[in-house]
């Protein structure tokens, strides 16, 4: 059973909009939205690898941010623990680096169902604050 530690960013400006970015059609989960993200490798600190993937996927370098909630998901094919953090500040402006769409969703019209079913309590939390 593979299991992956995953460092996301929400990446929130001060319009409470969050950038979100859809997966390609040939990932995990393809299609759905995410925030983005991904794998922390070995040596490195779940901040460090929140940093880097930023830098990769949206061109952004977070310079505040936040653990907003740890919690891991059973997949069928695999066991994953999300880091997600909240990210208010950082430098340059986020757009989907990797070819991946990406767009400004307001946080209290976030839908559960786009994204991939480990997102749920995240959605959840998003939408009652
Ligand atoms: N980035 C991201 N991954 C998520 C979210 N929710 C969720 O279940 N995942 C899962 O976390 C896992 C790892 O994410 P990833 O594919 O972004 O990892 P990565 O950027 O290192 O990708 P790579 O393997 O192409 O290098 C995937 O199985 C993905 O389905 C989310 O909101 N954001
Ligand atoms: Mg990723």
């Amino acid at each position: 059973m593979k299991q992956l530690e995953i460092a996301v960013g929400i990446i929130r400006n001060s319009q409470r909009e969050i950038f979100i970015t859809q997966r390609a059609a040939d990932a995990h989960m393809a299609n759905k939205l995410e925030f983005p993200g991904g794998k922390i490798e070995t040596g490195e600190t779940p901040e460090q690898a929140l940093v880097r993937e930023l830098q990769e996927e949206t061109g952004i370098t977070a310079n505040q941010f936040g653990l907003y909630e740890k919690l891991s998901y059973q997949f069928p094919d695999r066991f994953i623990t999300l880091w997600f953090f909240m990210v208010e500040s950082w430098e340059g402006e986020p757009w989907g680096k990797e070819g991946q769409p990406g767009q400004w969703i307001a946080q209290n019209s976030l839908v559960a169902a786009d994204f991939p079913p480990a997102n749920e309590p995240i959605i959840s939390k998003l939408l009652q604050s």
